[in-house]
């Protein structure tokens, strides 16, 4: 199928539909189905090993569910089926932990500003080969401005702290003003202070047009602006829904396997095992 290109906003952002993946022996998602309108913000929460993971690579084209004969394609993104995974990247910019690591290693250095232009070219950094125009310098500029980053410029990738180079990979991600952003544990490995400075220049990109889709493991991490959550448990939808309807003792507990208790304070919810 191919998207509604008159009114793309009319198309989900994702549509699964009995997607199971297996592992393997095991079948690590259990025929998933879930729909994500376009520019709904979402988070998608869930516990060690409740199917996050797989569902982001679901999403990046890096894993593929089981064939099944008949019935709609397992996975639509934008109304597609197939996707070049190239083309994919420019309209869902993802950013993990994992692609961090890529972009810090010290044996292969990598400065900021060429590290998020390379994004036009889907390459680690510039080539002989890469003809960078002044239009993407200065989209990489605004980028690096959007998620106040600019000051960064002329560091080597490697020497950024967690939180900064996270804002550069966010940078890299938005040179191609992408529909949406996949963050996966964005938070991962930040202090209190940078935890709260990161989350409310996440709040800007949110209002500002980009849609995102925030994957965790703490609710606390659920901007104001995000009003959908999905809770994974077990390769398995638990819940989905509102905030108030879903970030609940009852859902979590379910959700975590241990009795927890959720307190909303200053537009953020909490949650605390007790
Ligand atoms: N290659 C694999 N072979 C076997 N089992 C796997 C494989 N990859 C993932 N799994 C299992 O699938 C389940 C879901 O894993 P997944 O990584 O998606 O969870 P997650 O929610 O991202 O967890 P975490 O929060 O710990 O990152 C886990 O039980 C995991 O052990």
């Amino acid at each position: 199928m191919s998207p509604d290109a008159t009114h793309p906003e009319t198309v989900p952002l994702l549509d699964i539909h009995e997607a199971s993946v297996q592992r393997g022996e095991r079948l690590i998602m259990d025929r998933l189905s879930l729909r994500l309108a376009a520019g709904q913000h979402t988070a998608i929460l869930g516990a060690n090993g409740s199917g996050k993971s797989t569902l982001i690579r679901l999403i990046a084209r890096q894993l593929y569910p089981l064939a099944r004969e008949d019935g709609p394609p397992a996975i639509r993104i934008f109304g597609r089926d197939r996707w070049n995974v190239t083309e994919l990247r420019s309209l869902i910019g993802i950013v993990s932990p994992a692609v961090q690591g890529d972009y810090t290693n010290e044996e292969s250095p990598l400065e900021v500003f060429d590290a998020v232009v390379s994004g036009f070219f889907a390459a680690r950094g510039l080539w002989v080969e890469h003809e960078v125009t002044e239009s993407m310098r200065q989209r990489a500029s605004e980028a690096l401005d959007q998620v106040q980053a600019s000051q960064l410029i002329g560091r080597d990738m490697a020497s950024l702290s967690t939180g900064e180079a996270r804002r550069v990979l966010i940078a890299r991600a938005l040179v191609h003003r992408p529909r949406a952003l996949l963050l996966d544990e964005p938070c991962a490995g930040l202090d209190p202070a940078s935890r709260r400075r990161f989350l409310e220049s996440l709040r800007q990109l949110a209002q500002h047009g980009v849609t995102l889709l925030l994957v965790t493991h703490h609710v606390e991490e659920i901007l104001p602006e995000i009003d959908h959550v999905v809770v994974l448990r077990n390769g398995q939808l638990l819940r989905r829904g509102s905030k108030a309807n879903v970030l609940t003792d009852e859902v979590l507990t379910a959700a975590f396997d241990m009795p927890m208790r959720v307190e909303q304070r200053d537009g953020y919810f909490h949650a605390r095992v007790g």
